[in-house]
């Protein structure tokens, strides 16, 4: 890859984020930066950002901008000879406006996933703690119930995974949302993707991908042809 490509994934809770960047990360190389993750890393580590941010995820809530600025830049610019894509941030008006003074994007990539289809799949979402690997006790199963394929240790599912908190959180997604891809639709980088499988969204991604991410192999070809 010669070129740095930045791109960032937008979506609603349930919508593929994880499993489409797991797939961008391992097929074209990006390093795929979780916010949610590297948020539950850095309460693990009891790092000054983790402590602020626990009593907020704890209760459901959206940490703060500026915690969530002031932990995520600094790890953007610890990755800046890398291409990335990222997920889960930003997930404000004000998140992208940070970014933006940071960074230019080159592509944004937002699901657009029906409410019904969330709310199945969130259903049946199961998570490694330690990992943040995602299953799906449906759609990608771990290959012996209620444990980790790589290290055996028990899942566990989200509190707000529950249907219970679902819908209020999803309603919530949406409004806090909007003007997130409104400013990106405005800068003409916002790539919208709506169906009810990931798997038929993947390879509209990947061409999509093919085209933007400029690769020592495209470059050598347009070399040879002009
Ligand atoms: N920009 C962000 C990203 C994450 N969070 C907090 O971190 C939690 C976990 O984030 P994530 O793993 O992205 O999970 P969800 O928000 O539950 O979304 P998803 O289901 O899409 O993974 C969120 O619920 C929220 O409290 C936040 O406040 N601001
Ligand atoms: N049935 C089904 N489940 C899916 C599909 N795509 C992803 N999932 C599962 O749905 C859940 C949410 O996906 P995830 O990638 O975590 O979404 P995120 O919250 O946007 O990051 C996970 O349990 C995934 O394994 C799909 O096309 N069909």
């Amino acid at each position: 890859m010669s070129k740095l490509f930045r791109a960032v994934i937008l979506g609603p809770p349930g919508s593929g984020k994880g499993t489409i960047s797991e797939r961008v990360a391992s097929i074209f190389g990006l390093q795929h930066l979780s916010s949610g993750d590297f948020l539950r890393q850095n309460i693990t580590a009891n790092t000054e950002a983790g402590i602020l941010a626990k009593a907020y995820i704890e209760k459901g809530a959206l940490v703060p901008d500026h915690v969530m600025t002031r932990l995520m830049l600094p790890r953007l610019e610890e990755m800046t000879r890398h291409s990335w894509l990222l997920d889960g941030f930003p997930r404000t008006l004000a998140q992208a406006e940070a970014l933006n003074s940071a960074c230019d994007l080159d592509v944004v990539i937002s699901l657009n996933i029906p409410l019904e289809t969330l709310k199945e799949r969130l259903r049946h979402r199961w998570i490694h703690p330690a990992s943040g690997r995602v299953y799906n006790m449906c759609f990608n199963p771990p290959r012996v119930q209620g444990v980790d394929d790589i290290t055996g240790e028990p899942l566990i599912q989200h509190e707000d995974d529950k249907p219970e908190a679902l819908v209020a959180r999803l309603r919530h997604y949406k409004d806090v949302a909007k003007p997130v891809i409104d400013l990106y639709r405005a800068k003409g980088i916002l790539h919208m993707f709506s169906d009810t499988e990931t798997d038929r969204i993947w390879p509209y991604v990947s061409s999509l991908l093919s085209a933007k991410i400029p690769t020592d192999h495209a470059d050598a070809q347009r070399a040879t042809t002009h």
